[in-house]
């Protein structure tokens, strides 16, 4: 057993590798399911699928359900990859030291081939099964991630998540490819507004989060900037991103229901980031990271539901939670 120690902010940080033993037997299904981050991956399937949804032109159900896994194998492969690259950090923050490297659950190397074979596996299927122009979107998502944002961006720039952050923002994109086999205006907004999106999203995360990323010597805004620099920005974010949640209904992507929701949800958004901005503690920024989270569900589950009106009673429950949280 090997132990490590670091001086960071005159704060000692000790973490300890587990056992090559350890690091070679008892990795179960759940532990290579927990390296394709399957929370996040939720999101990602659901604005995937929005994007599919949305899409003018049929596509048969069964290659529906095939390009949309392609899309959370593809997206859960970069997660897995981005946890062996980050297996060193993901030791030393507390949000993270559960994940199955840092525990020794899987060995280093059985991570990284996991997720290189299911990326080529995601990107090869979604090219045969459905078109090459998805599939090139898919690979390039997953490249973002990987080598833009987790190998050169994130050590490196506060500003790391600002571009990293268009990897996430394929999915949409992905899914209106797959139907269309191309790239269009309408998908184009959908990738704007998940890019915008995305850095309040992190930095209301970064900013109570912030002395895990100290001390893994991360350069996240609030350890570089301070917290009122990165309050700031969550502001401004969320001004622009107000906004470009109606352009789908501008665009007839969406319909009426999505713009007065997305028009309510933007201002809720405006409030919670200028009460981030207040507020002294932790409090709000939790709830801003939440209300992000809700705010994408909502906006790309009124997509779906627009194009399926029946479905419109269905979503009476996304829409009582919106009115309780306006309330
Ligand atoms: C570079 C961009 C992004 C960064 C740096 C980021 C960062 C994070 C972090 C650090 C967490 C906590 C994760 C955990 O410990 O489970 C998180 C949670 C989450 N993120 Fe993001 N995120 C980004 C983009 C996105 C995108 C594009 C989506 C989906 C469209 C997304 C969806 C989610 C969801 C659903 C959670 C909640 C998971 C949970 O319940 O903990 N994120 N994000
Ligand atoms: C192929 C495809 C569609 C890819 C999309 C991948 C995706 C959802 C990227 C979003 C970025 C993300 C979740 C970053 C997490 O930050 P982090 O890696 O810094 O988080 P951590 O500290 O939790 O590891």
């Amino acid at each position: 057993m090997s132990d490590a120690s670091l001086s960071l902010a005159g704060a000692e940080v000790s973490f300890t590798e587990a056992p090559a033993a350890a690091r070679r037997s008892g990795a179960r299904v759940s532990d290579y399911f927990a390296l394709l981050k399957p929370r996040v991956m939720s999101l990602v399937v659901f604005s995937g699928f929005a994007g599919l949804y949305a899409a003018p032109g049929d596509i048969h159900p069964f290659l529906a359900a095939v390009a949309v896994l392609c899309i959370a194998v593809g997206a859960g492969a970069a997660g897995a990859i981005n946890m062996w690259y980050e297996r060193d950090i993901d030791a030393v923050m507390e949000r993270t030291r559960g994940r199955p490297l840092p525990r020794g659950r899987i060995a280093p190397q059985e991570a990284l081939a996991f997720g290189v074979i299911l990326s080529l596996l995601s990107v090869m299927l979604m090219g045969i099964a459905i078109n090459w122009a998805a599939a090139a979107l898919l690979g390039l998502a997953n490249a973002f991630y990987v080598f833009v944002y987790t190998i050169w961006l994130k050590r490196r720039t506060p500003q790391n998540i600002v571009i990293g952050g268009a990897a996430g923002a394929f999915p949409p994109m992905i899914g209106w490819a797959a139907v269309t086999g191309g790239v269009e205006l309408q998908s184009i907004a959908l990738f704007a507004l998940i890019f915008i999106w995305t850095p309040p999203h992190f930095w209301a995360l970064a900013l109570y989060r912030r002395i895990d990323y100290t001390k893994a010597r991360v350069p996240m805004l609030p350890v570089v900037a301070g917290a009122a620099a990165t309050k700031r920005q969550i502001l401004l974010y969320s001004l622009v991103l107000a906004p470009l949640g109606l352009v789908p209904a501008f665009l007839g992507t969406a319909g009426v229901v999505y713009g007065l929701v997305a028009a309510v949800m933007g201002l809720c958004f405006v409030l919670l980031a200028l009460r981030v901005q207040r507020e002294e503690g932790d409090k709000a920024a939790k709830q801003l990271f939440g209300f992000s989270i809700l705010y994408l569900f909502v906006l790309f589950g009124l997509i779906i539901v627009d194009r399926a009106p029946g479905l419109l009673t269905e979503a009476a429950p996304v829409l009582a939670a919106v009115s309780w949280i306006v309330g």
